[in-house]
C-alpha cells in the first residue's frame, strides 16, 4: 500500500498557516491527489474549518491546545480518518499554540506509523510579531523559537508589512535558530508548492515540551453576540486591547449591514470580509492571561 505523506502546518496564532493550507489543498487537488486536513484549534468552536471545501476529508480537534492529552487525541483523529477515508496526502494544521514535535510525535505512534510518510514541520512566521518580538512574554518567545527551531522549511511570511532590510535581518536570524531549514520570504504564505516535495526531515533537536506547557498560560474564549454593534464602538474597543490579545476571529453583525462579516485579527491588523449568509456570531478570542469577565463586559456592553 503506497504510503501517506504527511505535513505539519505550525506557526504562531494568526500567522498564516489557514492560508497556506488553502492553497495546499488546490495544489495536491491539481496534482492529481486527494488531501484530508487535521485541524487542532485552541478554540472551542470551529472558524477555520470554513476554508475546507466539502469534498476533502476533514477532521478538527477544538479546543486541542497544549494540554497533556494532546497526543492521545490526536491518535484518535487520526484513526478515525485513515478508518473512514482513503487519501493519499494529510496536512496538518497545528494550533498557533502548540509545539509542532508533539503533534509529530503521534503520527509515528506505532498504531499507524507504517501508513504514513512524515515529510517534515513547515513553520510560518508573522513577519510583523517577529519584528516586535521584544514585546511578548518569555514563554511565547520561547514556543515562537522552538516552532522554527524545528521546521523543515521556514516561510517568513506577511513580508509586505517589513521593509527590505528587515527581511535581510529576520531571514539571518531564522538560520541561527535553524541551519538546516530553508527560509522564503512570502505574502500571503505563497509559495511555489515543488519546494514542499523536496522537504528533508530534520530529527534529533531537543526539545522540552512539559516545561513549555507549564508556562504557558495561553487562553481561549469565545463571545457570541446576541444583537448588531456599531462598527465604531468596536474598533475603539479594539484599540483598548492589551497587547497580550494575539489573535480574533469569527463572525460580527454591524448595525449598517443586514450580513455578518467574518472578522480576523492579528497584531494590529483588523480585517473585514462581507459575508453572503446568516453566520453564528461568535468571536474566538485568544490571548496570554485573559481577562475574560472584562472582555465579556465590555463587548456587551456594545450590544446595548
Ligand atoms: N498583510 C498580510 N496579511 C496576511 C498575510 N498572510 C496572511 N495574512 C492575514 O493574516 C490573518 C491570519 O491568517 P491565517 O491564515 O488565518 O492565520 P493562521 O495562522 O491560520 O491563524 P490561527 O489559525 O488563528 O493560528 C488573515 O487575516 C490573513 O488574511 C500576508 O502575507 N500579509
Amino acid at each position: 500500500m503506497k504510503k501517506i505523506n504527511v505535513y505539519v502546518l505550525s506557526g504562531f496564532l494568526g500567522s498564516g498557516k489557514t492560508t497556506l493550507l488553502r492553497e495546499f489543498i488546490s495544489y495536491e487537488k491539481n496534482a492529481g491527489r486527494l488531501p484530508a486536513v487535521l485541524m487542532n484549534e485552541l478554540g472551542s468552536v470551529s472558524i477555520d474549518s470554513d476554508a475546507i471545501d466539502k469534498g476533502t476529508p476533514f477532521t478538527e480537534m477544538l479546543d486541542g491546545c497544549i494540554c497533556c492529552t494532546i497526543q492521545e487525541k490526536l491518535e484518535a483523529q487520526l484513526q478515525e480518518l485513515l478508518f473512514n477515508y482513503s487519501f493519499d496526502t494529510l496536512i496538518i494544521e497545528t494550533t498557533g499554540a502548540a509545539h509542532p514535535v508533539e503533534v509529530v510525535d503521534s503520527i509515528m505512534s506505532p498504531l499507524f506509523a507504517d501508513r504514513f510518510d512524515f515529510k517534515g514541520i513547515v513553520t510560518i512566521v508573522d513577519a510583523l510579531r517577529w519584528k516586535k518580538r521584544a514585546d511578548l512574554s518569555p514563554q511565547v518567545l520561547h514556543l515562537l523559537r522552538e516552532q522554527i527551531k524545528h521546521a523543515s522549511l521556514i516561510l517568513l511570511n506577511k513580508v509586505d508589512l517589513i521593509n527590505e532590510m528587515e527581511s535581510g535581518t529576520f531571514v539571518f536570524e531564522m538560520q541561527q535558530l535553524n541551519a538546516e531549514a530553508k527560509v522564503l520570504l512570502t505574502k500571503h504564505s505563497q509559495i511555489n508548492f515543488v519546494e514542499l516535495d523536496n522537504l528533508e526531515r530534520i530529527e534529533n533537536k531537543k526539545y522540552e515540551p512539559s516545561q513549555l506547557n507549564k508556562n504557558l498560560s495561553l487562553q481561549s474564549m469565545v463571545y457570541t453576540f446576541h444583537r448588531p454593534i456599531e462598527l465604531e464602538e468596536f474598533e475603539d474597543w479594539l484599540k483598548s486591547m492589551p497587547d497580550t490579545i494575539f489573535r480574533l476571529k469569527g463572525y460580527i453583525l454591524f448595525q449598517h449591514s443586514s450580513l455578518p462579516y467574518s472578522f480576523q485579527y492579528s497584531y494590529g491588523m483588523p480585517i473585514y470580509l462581507k459575508e453572503e449568509m446568516k453566520m453564528p456570531l461568535n468571536l474566538v478570542i485568544i490571548g496570554e492571561g485573559l481577562n475574560k469577565d472584562r472582555i465579556r463586559k465590555e463587548l456587551g456592553a456594545l450590544e446595548k
